[in-house]
């Protein structure tokens, strides 16, 4: 499998072969007696892309985590990992690095050492410690005993232990949990660093802000079911916004109907027209707007942020 680098990352709308998938999730479930935690979930996450994993409270993204990182079962489906079935977890959990929840530690024992005892039962090298801690940042603090440890540090040490193999693929359940701006801004780059040299990963993430400055791919799930899966700059765009000015109410009131016609919503702010549809359609309306008349428009392309598609994404507004 060849990762991708920044030349060869997957454009918006390209092709993406099965076996350039770092993880390939089929109609997955995952029921908790009467409760469908996951739901004939479907996704898939390209090799080298930072893919945002988002939904809200509930939705399934630690459960789905929980299944790919081989805790727990599905009920149903099938998903890859690194071109593996997690029926099989051992075939790749060693080139994967997780981080779900708080992770543990030996509270007693200093982040250097919490590592190296992670180090030598793995088997890697005992270098990594060094690399790994000077990764996240927290080389200065390594000597320091974990129970002394800020929750945001607590959060560094969890990243450098998911860093410790040398990882092809990252699954990180909330790693910007208990950072500060700094660390937030930290993290942000550590991410792309690490993609940049050719790794995946997936991440979940309440900040949908950080989330849209960060991912390359996003997948959105609500229900335990995916409402999105693909590459950011797609969601954005499609979801956005075209502000019209008109020279005056006639032609106003031709671009309006057409819009409407189209079945985009339409509402007036200051005087201009606000359609929310693909920002792509702009070419279409100005075109449609000519044949009926309306010469003497001007419309501006505004792109949606990743909140407001997602809340849109969520109330299934008219794509
Ligand atoms: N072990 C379990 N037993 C019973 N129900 C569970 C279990 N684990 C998760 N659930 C339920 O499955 C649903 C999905 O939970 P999950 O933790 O996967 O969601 P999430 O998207 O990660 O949410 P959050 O953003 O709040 O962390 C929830 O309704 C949760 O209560």
């Amino acid at each position: 499998m060849i990762p991708h680098t920044e030349a060869t990352r997957p454009e918006p709308g390209a092709h993406i072969s099965e076996d350039s998938l770092a993880i390939n999730v089929q109609g997955l479930s995952k029921h908790f007696g009467a409760r469908k935690a996951v739901d004939g979930l479907t996704f898939s996450v390209p090799c080298g892309v930072i893919a945002g994993f988002i939904g809200p409270n509930g939705a399934g993204k630690t459960t789905t985590i929980r299944m790919l990182l081989g805790l727990i079962r599905p009920t149903e489906g099938t998903a890859t990992v690194l071109g593996k079935g997690i029926s099989h977890p051992h075939m790749y959990l060693p080139h994967i690095g997780g981080l779900i929840e708080s992770p543990a530690f030996y509270p007693t024992l200093s982040g250097r050492k919490n590592l190296e005892v992670l180090a030598h039962l793995g088997g890697h090298p005992l270098q990594r410690v060094k690399q790994v801690l000077e990764f996240v940042g927290l080389n200065d603090r390594g000597k320091d005993l974990v129970r002394s440890y800020s929750l945001g540090m607590k959060q560094r040490l969890g990243v450098a232990m998911a860093l410790l193999p040398d990882p092809e693929l990252l699954i990180l359940d909330e790693p910007a949990n208990g950072l500060d701006p700094l660390g937030i801004i930290q993290l942000r780059d550590q991410l792309r660093t690490l993609r940049d040299q050719g790794k995946t990963i997936l991440l979940s993430s309440h900040l949908l802000g950080e989330l849209e400055q960060v991912s390359d791919w996003l997948v959105m799930l609500n229900q335990g079911k995916a409402v999105f899966s693909g590459p950011a700059r797609t969601l954005v765009e499609h979801r956005g916004a075209l502000i019209v000015e008109a020279a005056d109410t006639i032609q106003r009131d031709l671009v309006a109907r057409i819009a409407t016609e189209e079945g985009y919503s339409v509402t007036q702010q200051d005087g201009s027209l606000h359609i929310t549809c693909p920002v792509d359609w702009a070419t279409e309306l100005k075109k449609r707007a000519k044949e009926t008349g309306a010469t003497n428009i001007t419309v501006h392309v505004r792109e949606a942020s990743l909140e407001e598609s997602f809340l849109a994404m969520l109330k299934g507004a008219h794509q």
